[in-house]
């Protein structure tokens, strides 16, 4: 009997941990931008989708944004064509552009799709094109105070989010893959993942933007060091910002944009870490990066 309770007993208690973060995350929609350099391995993939899922029937309402850098570059090598960032963001050319359609819409979105499907019929894929969900115009990188075109790249500046409203009022699932129509010149345009994720969950009005990805979180000095930031406020990133290199360049100007548009918390979490959403959610071990809005713009 002792045996027994000795091996129920922390299993209970993880579970009561959770109460608080269910009652308070109940029926919330949460963004959760799944990053293509998180997205290697099959595990971590699985593990994802339960994840989602969990989040799901525990009541809350997720959306999820995914990337495919890696798979774009590696589909558009195959095909002998060189991809190029400039700024953190693909130099896409209109051939480049039938790439990038085909490898997100067609290869990983239907991926994620197929692995949160196993669980039953929750997951609905869609783009940003469909039902006008993102409008983009042409984007230009800035490379030392010059504007510079980098072919078919958009900044969105439409988020319709009917469509994804109704498949959450169904109970759905969405994954949205990062693709925008123009209404200037009807073409569709290459969003870098972060940003579309950051954009819809400030339409949505979403408690909380999740992004994973490759690193631990926002490193303090890196690459010299792994000293991982784990809170800061809105201000003091904006303050950082002018320093972050590659990636994380688009990363925290979304988390940024997110909280400064209502939404409650960004945060920045390892996706190599099996798990780290439920982690971050149901229990009092917040790990990876947590952006706050400053106070005084805290609901
Ligand atoms: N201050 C920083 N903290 C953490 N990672 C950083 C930082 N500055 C640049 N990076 C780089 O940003 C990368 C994450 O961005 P990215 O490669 O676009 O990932 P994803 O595919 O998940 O969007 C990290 O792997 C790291 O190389
Ligand atoms: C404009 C731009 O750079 N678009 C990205 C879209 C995919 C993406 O953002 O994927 P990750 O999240 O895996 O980096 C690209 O072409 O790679």
């Amino acid at each position: 009997m002792s045996t027994r309770k000795h091996k129920v007993l922390p299993k209970a208690e993880i579970l009561i941990e959770a109460l608080p973060w269910l009652t308070r995350h109940h029926g919330k929609t949460v963004v959760i931008k799944f990053g293509g350099n998180a997205m290697v391995d099959e595990e971590l993939k699985a593990a994802f989708a339960q994840d989602v899922v969990f989040l799901r029937h525990a009541g809350l309402k997720p959306v999820v944004v995914h990337g495919g850098g890696p798979q774009i570059s590696a589909h558009l090598d195959r095909l002998g064509l060189v991809s190029e960032f400039k700024a953190g963001l693909r130099v896409t050319t209109d051939e480049a552009m039938d790439v990038v359609r085909m490898v997100l819409a067609g290869q990983v979105q239907r991926e994620l799709v197929g692995l949160l499907n196993r669980h039953g019929p929750l997951a609905v894929g869609m783009t940003g094109e469909d039902a006008h969900t993102m409008t983009a115009t042409k984007r230009y990188a800035e490379l030392d105070g010059e504007r510079v075109d980098i072919g078919r790249v958009g900044e969105i500046t439409e988020v319709d989010t009917g469509a994804i409203q109704a498949l959450l009022d169904d109970g759905r699932i969405p994954v949205i893959s990062s693709i925008a129509r123009s209404a200037d010149d009807g073409h569709v345009y290459n969003i870098n993942a972060d940003t579309a994720a950051a954009a819809l969950a400030a339409a949505l009005g979403a408690e909380t933007l999740i992004v994973l990805t490759d690193v631990e979180g926002l490193y303090a000095d890196w690459p010299n060091s792994d000293d991982v930031i784990s809170q800061l406020t809105a201000s003091e990133l904006e303050k950082l910002l002018p320093e972050l290199a590659s990636g994380m360049v688009p990363k925290m100007e979304g988390c940024l944009y997110a909280v400064r548009n209502g939404v409650n918390t960004a945060r920045v979490l390892d996706g190599r870490v099996q798990h780290s959403i439920l982690l971050e959610i149901f229990t009092d071990e917040g790990i990876g990066t947590m952006i706050l809005p400053d106070k005084g713009e805290r609901e």
